[in-house]
Order: C-alpha cells, then sequence, then structure tokens
C-alpha cells in the first residue's frame, strides 16, 4: 500500500481536489470550452453578454494589442523573480502593494505562489503611454513614478517601486502593458452596455477609466512544484486559492503552463487551456451588482503544476473610490427593488481586505426577499 504524507515544505499550503478535465462527463455538456469573442467582430456585444451570463469568463482574440508589448513584460516580469530572495523581499512585504511570496493578504491565505502587486494611476499612466516614444528616458521616469503609486502610509512598496524604475526598460514595459489591457477592459464594458441596451455606451466602461479609477496589476510567479509528484493525483497544491475577483473585470494572460480553473455554475471546478495569444476576461463583483445579478463574478483559482513556472498578469478595473456601486437603474423593472444593497467601492474594497480569500463578500450586500 502506498502512504502518501504531505511534505514538510507544504506544511502551510492547502491541498484541494483535482478538477476533473471538461468537468467531468455530466457536466461536459455545460462547459463545452472557453468562449473567444472577437470584439471588433459582429455581434461582439450580444457575444460578451452571453458569456459572462453563462460562465462569467470569456477569452479575448484578436484583441490588437502588439505581442511585443506582451512578451516584454513577460520577460522583465521572469527577469525579476529570477533575482535572489534577499532582493526580492527588500521589495515587500506585500502591505497589501509590493512584492509577496506564499502570503495572499492578510488573512492568514497561503499558494505556491510569488508575486509584484502595483496600483495604476490612471491619468499618469495614459500620460505615461502616450509619450512612451518621444519623452527621453529621465522624464518617463517621473511620470511613471508618479504613476505607480505607492500606498498612503508605506514606504516599503515605494522602495520597490524605486527599485523596479532602476532596472532600466521594465518601467516601460509595464505603462505600455498597462495602457493596452486597460483599453481591453474598456472595450468589453463597452460591449456589456451596449449587450444590456444601457445607456450611455461608456456608463461602465466609464467607471473605470477616469483619472480617479482605482486599477490594480498584479503579476503572479508560480514556480514548479515536484512536490506535488509525491502526493496522490486526486490532489493538487493550491497556487492561488478560490476566490471571486471584487472589481468590475480582469483581465488575465498568462503563459502557456496551465493551472487557472474556474468554477462553473453547478459548482464543478474545469481546467482552463492556457493560450498565449489571448487575454481572458474575468467578471468582479461590482459588475455583478451593476448588473443586478444578470452578469455573475466567476470564483476561480489556480493549482500548481509539478514542472512548469506559470507566470501571470492581471489587470483589475476598479472604479474610483467613491464610486456608488448599486443595481443600473435601466435594468430594473418599473418600481423593482435592486438584489443588492448599494455600496461605494472604497467601501467594499476595504471590506474585502479585511476578508479571507474564498469568502462570499457580496452575501452581506444580498437583498432577501
Ligand atoms: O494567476 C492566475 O492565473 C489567476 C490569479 C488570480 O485569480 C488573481 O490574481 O486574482
Ligand atoms: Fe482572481
Amino acid at each position: 500500500m502506498v502512504v502518501h504524507a504531505k511534505p514538510a515544505a507544504l506544511d502551510q499550503i492547502s491541498l484541494v481536489r483535482s478538477a476533473e478535465p471538461g468537468g467531468g462527463a455530466a457536466s461536459s455538456s455545460l462547459f463545452p470550452g472557453v468562449p473567444a469573442v472577437d470584439l471588433s467582430g459582429p455581434g461582439a456585444a450580444a457575444a460578451v453578454v452571453d458569456a459572462c451570463e453563462r460562465f462569467g469568463f470569456f477569452k479575448v482574440a484578436h484583441h490588437g494589442v502588439p505581442a511585443r508589448v506582451v512578451d516584454r513584460l513577460e520577460s522583465e516580469a521572469a527577469a525579476f523573480f529570477a533575482k535572489p530572495q534577499a532582493e526580492k523581499d527588500a521589495s515587500g512585504p506585500a502591505n497589501p502593494l509590493g512584492y509577496g511570496s506564499k502570503r495572499i493578504g492578510r488573512n492568514g491565505d497561503t499558494g505556491w505562489l510569488e508575486y509584484l502587486l502595483l496600483a495604476v494611476d490612471h491619468h499618469q499612466a495614459a500620460a505615461a503611454v502616450s509619450k512612451a516614444s518621444p519623452v527621453p528616458s529621465s522624464s518617463l521616469r517621473s511620470v511613471v513614478l508618479c504613476w505607480i503609486r505607492p500606498p498612503v502610509r508605506s514606504t516599503q512598496p515605494l522602495f520597490y517601486l524605486l527599485k523596479i524604475l532602476a532596472c532600466g526598460v521594465c518601467r516601460e514595459a509595464v505603462s505600455e502593458y498597462v495602457g493596452a489591457v486597460r483599453g481591453v477592459a474598456a472595450r468589453v464594458l463597452e460591449a456589456v452596455a451596449e449587450g444590456l441596451g444601457v445607456a450611455p455606451r461608456d456608463a461602465l466602461s466609464g467607471m473605470v477609466s477616469g483619472a480617479a479609477s482605482d486599477g490594480v496589476f498584479r503579476v503572479n510567479h508560480y514556480p514548479p512544484c515536484p512536490l506535488l509528484q509525491r502526493l496522490p493525483d486526486s490532489c493538487s497544491v493550491t497556487g492561488f486559492g478560490e476566490h471571486t475577483d471584487p472589481q468590475l473585470v480582469s483581465v488575465l494572460r498568462s503563459n502557456g503552463t496551465p493551472g487557472l480553473q474556474l468554477a462553473l455554475r453547478d459548482g464543478r471546478w474545469v481546467p482552463v487551456p492556457p493560450d498565449r495569444d489571448a487575454f481572458f476576461v474575468i467578471v468582479g463583483d461590482s459588475l455583478e451588482v451593476l448588473t443586478n445579478g444578470r452578469l455573475k463574478s466567476v470564483r476561480h483559482r489556480v493549482v500548481a503544476n509539478s514542472l512548469k513556472p506559470r507566470v501571470s498578469m492581471i489587470y483589475f478595473a476598479g472604479p474610483a473610490p467613491e464610486q456608488r456601486i448599486a443595481p443600473l437603474p435601466e435594468l430594473l423593472g418599473h418600481g423593482e427593488q435592486g438584489a443588492y444593497r448599494e455600496f461605494t467601492w472604497g467601501d467594499y474594497k476595504k471590506a474585502a481586505y479585511r476578508s479571507r480569500l474564498g469568502d462570499n463578500r457580496l452575501d452581506p450586500f444580498r437583498r432577501r426577499v
């Protein structure tokens, strides 16, 4: 008989039951695969709404973001994560911004990963992107210094930022990439508004594009986890525990290593085949509320890979802290009360920081009938 003990190096990290490929026979008809939408093609708005209603998830094909913008940042990220641990630690701990390793958030969540979490100032990002080529490097440096702003009352991420800025092309790679995926998020939200018949067309996209909007950018690195081979096939090691993203939408891009999984509406987990050339869009809690639950945020997680590293880059499109998040009146019937109580993004974000990753953060805001 083979006895599998959990290796000591995984002590802090929880194991999860492996997803069945395709979610198992019973749900393969429920999940024919990740829908792909061409945002500039005919019927894009209806296709986006359909995918968001069914899965809260889809991938954008033919997005128009040049491969060189993505590849450049991916190799910058790989170079950062390849640095000696002490050098990376000098840029942390993530509080909540900066470099983090194994710990996610402040409330005991752990995973087989390390990451960088940065806040984005849209106004300055736009300036950095539009000026990226003609501006001499020294002035770009000051633009980007403002653009990636440190959290109030913490000097550590600033220290990290100075380091990242000192590492040459990195600052431009980040600004180019974030400018591009911010555009993808806005196009997706315009398609959602159009598909749901919400006017004006920028009713949703405008929330995440203004100068005060709260964009966050995260790069995750999941090192190979050879210890997985000592566990039974039915077990996986948590890379990033299950959760929903709190913002309106997240735009995710990963290298070719699998690991991302999503929960279908019936609770089954299905693996998402990686696609280096696509952006995956994840519906977040705030979009669920704004659409009065017609689009639902999707639970997702990442499991470790035994042999290959996974690198993912995610842009979280959030609104300004004062933005009121409540069901849009156009989506309510005459005299109908929304299914959620109103909150501001700032309050929701604070509540999210206080919660565990897997908590259902929307529950306290659901109106009971
Ligand atoms: O790394 C991934 O593929 C997903 C990570 C994720 O869900 C997140 O950072 O919110
Ligand atoms: Fe996520």
